[in-house]
């Protein structure tokens, strides 16, 4: 599986590709043209001797020329002109736009592109309405979507049978279907929107609001069977006060009215500014030599877990280096699964990846140097440099980066993850942030900053505050560069180390 709206970087030759199949419509309309211009030249000279023949039928047919030719066309030539007519144009197209379709999006990519949008509209608490219209998070952009766009939405919620938000994508899309008019033959049927929006309605137990939609639908198809049937049927329904549906918790909720969690906070920026005066900037010139010569800008986020944040540690010209080696690589990421004891991909990590060793390049061997310089840690044992690139709504729910599991493959020749260093490699201009909700701190991604925390308490137990999770993007290309420490190497290096090992 392609997994196209989980990189914003993975989903550019998308783009391409529709150039082609641009392209191969031109190519299709050119023979149509083509078509069309015989077609056209012809009925005028045809036209010219009809007229003639018809303005003195009589002497014109007493020509033998003339009558031979008539009975002859009449034989043999409309003959043709029927033959010519049944030709189909084209073929060679629309076998072009097939031979496309393997690399096009599935019915599983638009699935997960709906769940992605879904996911942006629930963390922040969007409107369905300021979505559709390019109203994004308080900041208005210049497009806006389709009754296309939110009717599969809707019906693909609905299929999900998340009907809260398919009742609020359906209503848009009739909404839309008003004010623009799709073209020809993407065009949509009033009449059927509003049979999935009346049932939607009636699986949320609004069966009034249903009947109302169903009556509206009725005002334009006085006489269409079906909709006089579910009208009877949603009658009934009232009459007697039954439920048509089971009330779902989901249903129960009333979207948006519920407190945000600590995890929607921090997302969206809510989480109160720190009191603790311990915390401070400075410039880090001590953890290793090499800081003597170009000190570090250092930010001191949080104690425990400890967390520091570096400010301008990676120049624009590295971070291009990194973007340009990730890109052909990038893989839909997976997470190990203590489960089945193996890494997979889950629905909970959207973006892709890509790794590289860290002799990889003298650019990766540099960073390594660095990251070495900014928490002291040896990297031998640790794992390879991981570059992820998030897309549509990209996000990592909250999860530990420790594997906490004694005996396992995982961590039995490097120990624990000790230790995670992410890099920022963009700006993102909406969302993204990644936040620890337990400890209610939110870093939100700066171009060429990197955030660092212990993942193992001083004795090497795990830190269940290290909790955390990457935000869904909203608007932006995040690209990250993380690095997962393991513990073995750091035996004589990490101060305070008790028990374990
Ligand atoms: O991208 C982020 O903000 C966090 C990523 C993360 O937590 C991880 O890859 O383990
Ligand atoms: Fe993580």
């Amino acid at each position: 599986e392609e997994s196209h709206c989980t990189s914003v970087a993975g989903m550019v030759k998308l783009l391409d590709l529709e150039a082609q199949l641009i392209d191969n419509l031109e190519d299709y309309a050119v023979e149509l043209e083509k078509k069309l211009e015989t077609v056209r030249r012809s009925i005028t000279s045809l036209r010219l001797e009809n007229d003639k023949a018809r303005s003195s039928t009589e002497e014109y047919l007493s020509n033998p020329l003339n009558s031979f030719s008539l009975i002859r066309r009449m034989n043999r030539d409309w003959m043709i002109w029927q033959l010519y007519m049944e030709d189909p144009i084209g073929l060679p197209q629309v076998e072009k736009i097939q031979e496309l379709r393997e690399h096009m999006p599935t019915n599983t990519d638009v699935e997960e592109a709906v769940t992605a949008l879904d996911r942006i509209q629930n963390t922040y608490g969007l409107k369905v309405s300021h979505i559709a219209h390019g109203l994004l998070n308080g900041k208005q952009y210049n497009v806006s979507f389709t009754a296309l766009d939110t009717y599969a939405m809707g019906q693909i919620l609905f299929d999900q049978e998340n009907y809260l938000a398919a009742a609020s994508w359906l209503y848009q899309s009739i909404v839309l279907m008003e004010v623009y008019k799709l073209p020809a033959p993407l065009e949509l049927s009033k009449n059927e929107v509003q049979m999935v929006y009346a049932e939607t309605l009636l699986k949320l137990n609004q069966n009034a609001d249903a009947l109302k939609v169903v009556n509206i639908a009725l005002t334009d198809r006085p006489h269409d069977i079906k909709l006089l049937m579910k009208k009877s049927e949603i009658e009934t329904l009232i009459r007697t006060g039954t439920k048509s549906a089971p009330l779902l918790k989901k249903t129960l909720q009333v979207q948006g009215t519920e407190a945000p969690t600590a995890y929607q906070m921090g997302c969206r920026g809510q989480f109160p500014a720190s009191t603790d005066g311990r915390l401070h900037c400075r410039y880090n010139s001590t953890t290793s030599p090499f800081l003597i010569l170009a000190p570090l800008k250092m930010e001191l986020v949080g104690l425990d877990p400890y967390m520091v944040l570096y400010h301008d540690v990676l120049s624009s010209k590295e971070i291009e280096e990194l973007q340009g080696m990730a890109t052909p690589g990038l893989k839909r990421a997976t997470v190990f699964q203590a489960s089945s004891g193996r890494n997979e991909v889950v629905k909970t990590r959207t973006s892709k990846v890509a790794w590289f060793p860290d002799s990889f390049s003298p650019l990766t061997l540099r960073l390594n140097a660095r990251i070495t310089d900014m928490t002291g840690f040896n990297l031998h044992g640790s794992e390879m440099l991981q570059l992820m690139n998030y897309g549509l709504g990209g996000h990592y729910d909250k999860h530990y980066d420790f594997f906490n599991q004694t005996n396992s493959n995982m961590t039995a020749m490097s120990g624990d993850r000790i230790a995670t260093v992410l890099f920022y490699l963009t700006d993102v201009e909406q969302g993204g942030a990644t936040v620890f909700p337990n400890i209610q701190k939110a870093i939100f991604p700066q171009r060429g900053s990197v955030i660092m925390w212990y993942n193992l308490k001083d004795d090497g137990v795990p830190n269940t505050q290290t909790l955390h999770a990457a935000c869904p993007v909203i608007v932006g290309s995040k690209w990250v560069c993380n690095k997962w420490i393991r513990e073995r190497e750091q035996l004589f290096r990490r101060p305070c180390l008790k028990k374990r090992l």
